[in-house]
């Protein structure tokens, strides 16, 4: 424990969190967010000099942060990073279970190598971090897991078969996982954003499939601090209640 007490303004003081996917855009902004509401967040991501660079941001603005190199798909890593975490931070109050990748592609085209990274991380990553973190939170009798989805999760979007189908993957084991937590103490959100201004799209490679499908140059979009904001919100709300679903999008584009 920090030994500071939460206030309106720091509802997160003496809380641990933990980001996955934080080296940049939405997993960024949510470290920025639970930082700023006082908790203390352990950033995990591949790329370390994003890391690095982000935990320096949240030191200068007088937050605790410290980073651990993870790729989320092994899971011993993401073991390893949960040790880390209680090591240097304290026992983990909030899993935010948010890296992910998406690619354009038509099923017609069948780009198996990019259905099975995205199934990996998507999928695995959101699973290797739920098995990480409950034995300690069930012990505990407390503990918040948040899942990003997207509104990929709640509907099929043509070009993203994959990608929505791991999304729903991840609706249905949140579902099912609150259920089961509820004896634990231990609440369990999906957050389901519509397109939000990250450089998500810079791994795909079957272009025909982007130019065909990707609308999102048509709207004002949400940016990342949208989501990190939302997340705070989420996670500050008093014990008893639980915000299960988290549905944000851009106002000219509901599903
Ligand atoms: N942008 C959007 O419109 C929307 C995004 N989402 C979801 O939000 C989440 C974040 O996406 P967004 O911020 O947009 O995208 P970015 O590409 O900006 O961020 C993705 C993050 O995931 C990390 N990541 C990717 N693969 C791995 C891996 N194998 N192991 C560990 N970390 C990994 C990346 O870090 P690094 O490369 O350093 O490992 C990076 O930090 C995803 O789950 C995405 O599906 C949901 C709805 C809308
Ligand atoms: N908005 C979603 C799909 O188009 C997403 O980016 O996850």
């Amino acid at each position: 424990m920090s030994g500071k007490f939460a206030t309106a303004n720091q509802p997160l003081s003496g809380k641990v969190a933990v980001v996955t996917g934080a080296s940049s855009g939405i997993g960024r902004s949510i470290a920025i967010h639970l930082s700023n509401a006082g908790a203390k967040v352990c950033i995990a991501a591949r790329n370390v000099g994003k890391l690095e660079e982000l935990k320096s941001e949240i030191e200068k603005n007088n937050g605790t942060a410290a980073f651990f190199q993870c790729d989320v798909t092994v899971r011993e890593q993401v073991m390893q990073l949960i040790f880390f975490a209680e090591k240097n931070l304290g026992p983990v109050d909030i899993m935010v279970n948010n890296a992910g990748v998406m690619m354009y592609s038509k099923m017609s085209n069948v780009m198996m190598d990019d259905w099975d990274k995205t199934i990996d991380v998507n999928c695995k990553g959101v699973t290797n971090g739920i098995g990480a973190v409950i034995p300690g939170m069930i012990k505990r009798k407390r503990g918040h897991i948040v899942n990003t989805s997207s509104d990929a999760g709640l509907q099929g979007f043509p070009g993203l078969a994959v990608y929505s189908g791991t999304k729903f993957f991840v609706e249905g084991v949140s579902q099912a996982l609150r259920h089961e937590m509820v004896e634990h103490g231990i609440k369990v959100t999906c957050i389901q954003p519509g397109d939000v201004k990250t450089n998500i799209l810079s791994h795909t490679t079957d272009l025909e499939a982007q130019k065909q499908y990707d609308g999102s140059s048509k709207c004002k979009i949400l940016d990342p601090d949208d989501i990190g904001r939302a997340v705070a919100y989420v996670v500050s709300q008093p014990d008893h209640v639980s915000i299960n679903q988290l549905l944000i999008e851009p106002k000219e584009a509901p599903i």
